[in-house]
């Protein structure tokens, strides 16, 4: 969809993006990830022609862009960028209307779009007539999504659109997004220098280097288990391996039975060792020990079946028994899981996962000499 041929811009002297040859598939997400300074967003820009390569060429669609009226070509991509941008004196849906109405169309139907488009991103109609110094930064991070998204354009460029809100509305508008995602399937290239948003979002992952050169270009999963060079292997960080397992889910993990206790019998209850607390729903409520007999001890974090073996272990190194406790999809009690479990089963996943590696390796190759031999 979007083709990167040795790229290059400089500004004054200093090279800002480095011959970048890239390939951006069409309705995936690609993330820019790297540290600050080393033209993720320059890159970016180039796409929609808000800089200007000094050299090389970029293609969307088939078509160089260079080829394309600058102001055209930004409206047929949304743009959504850090602390969202939004127009100080103009309402929620003036905002998330300009492109159509830039576009020509009328403002009522633009409106009528705009109001759709508040229920798409999750805000409540009431905000429509706010201004965006009366919205929250999630709120206005989320206006921003729905205004690039009103012309809806099969490309969405996204340049640090979640680093200016907290951690957990971040976590809900990343969510967010990956929902609107599976709905939408755009063209989506997001820049990021945070590693964990890279490796949430991404399908594909393109890894900066200072100085704007591409270290590495890959999956998620491959960035953390083979990064290419010292520097994204220091980028991703010292514990991407923890991090790595993330890419298990837990099929095939021992989890065994326990008994609970219920919360209404904790005071008097005699225990054995060390007891999960379930509340009248079966949900788990904490934890007893005999060593503090009537008191309820806070759990840890907890593991839904199903999820990873990244959620499997921390439930087991954040609970105060060692055990991990594991929940239904409803939130109640399964069984738990101890650490050694979850590593040997890690162990065991990853020696798969490198046969499963090598053996199509060897199918490739051994198809690669078929051909050859056929060709001869
Ligand atoms: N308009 C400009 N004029 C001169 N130099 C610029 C200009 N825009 C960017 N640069 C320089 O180009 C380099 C790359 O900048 P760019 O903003 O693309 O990096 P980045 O990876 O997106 O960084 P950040 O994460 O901090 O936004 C930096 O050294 C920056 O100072």
């Amino acid at each position: 969809m979007i083709e990167f041929r040795e790229v290059t811009k400089v500004y004054g002297g200093a090279t800002a993006v480095d011959r970048l040859s890239l390939t951006v598939p069409r309705g995936h997400i690609t993330v820019f990830v790297g540290p600050s300074g080393c033209g993720k967003t320059t890159s970016l820009r180039m796409v929609n022609r808000m800089v200007e390569p000094s050299s090389g060429t970029i293609i969307v669609d088939g078509q160089d862009v260079s080829s394309l009226p600058a102001a055209k070509l930004r409206r047929s991509m949304g743009y959504v960028m850090q602390a969202a941008g939004l127009m100080p004196h103009r309402t929620v849906v003036d905002n998330i209307a300009t492109v159509p109405r830039l576009n020509g169309v009328s403002r009522r139907s633009a409106r009528a779009r705009a109001r759709e488009l508040l229920d798409v991103v999750g805000l409540p109609q009431a905000l429509a007539g706010r201004y965006p110094a009366q919205l929250s930064g999630g709120q206005q991070q989320r206006v921003g999504v729905a205004r690039a998204l009103a012309a809806d354009p099969p490309v969405l460029l996204m340049d640090e659109p979640f680093s200016a809100v907290d951690p957990v509305v971040r976590h809900e508008l990343q969510q967010e997004l990956l929902r609107l995602q599976r709905e939408l399937g755009k063209t989506i290239v997001f820049v990021t220098h945070d590693i964990d948003e890279a490796v949430l979002l991404g399908e594909r992952i393109a890894v900066f280097a200072v100085g704007g050169r591409l270290a590495q270009v890959a999956g998620p999963e491959e960035i953390l288990r083979a990064p290419a060079d010292d520097f994204v292997a220091g980028f991703v960080g010292r514990d991407r391996g923890f991090r790595h397992l993330g890419f298990y889910d837990d099929a095939g993990l021992a989890v065994d039975g326990a008994e609970t206790l219920l919360k209404s019998g904790l005071s008097g209850a005699r225990l054995a060792g060390w007891t999960v607390v379930v509340d009248d729903a079966g949900r788990p409520a904490g934890w007893a020990s005999p060593a503090a007999p009537g008191t309820l001890v806070s759990g840890g974090s907890l593991h839904r079946a199903g999820a990873s073996l990244r959620t499997a272990l921390d439930a087991a190194l954040s609970s105060p028994s060692g055990r991990g406790v594991v929940i239904d999809d409803d939130g109640r009690f399964v069984g738990t899981v101890g650490a050694a479990a979850v590593i040997a089963q890690a162990d065991r996943r990853r020696a798969d996962a490198q046969r499963e590696r090598a053996e199509s390796r060897a199918g490739s190759r051994a198809g690669a000499e078929t051909m050859a031999g056929g060709a001869s």
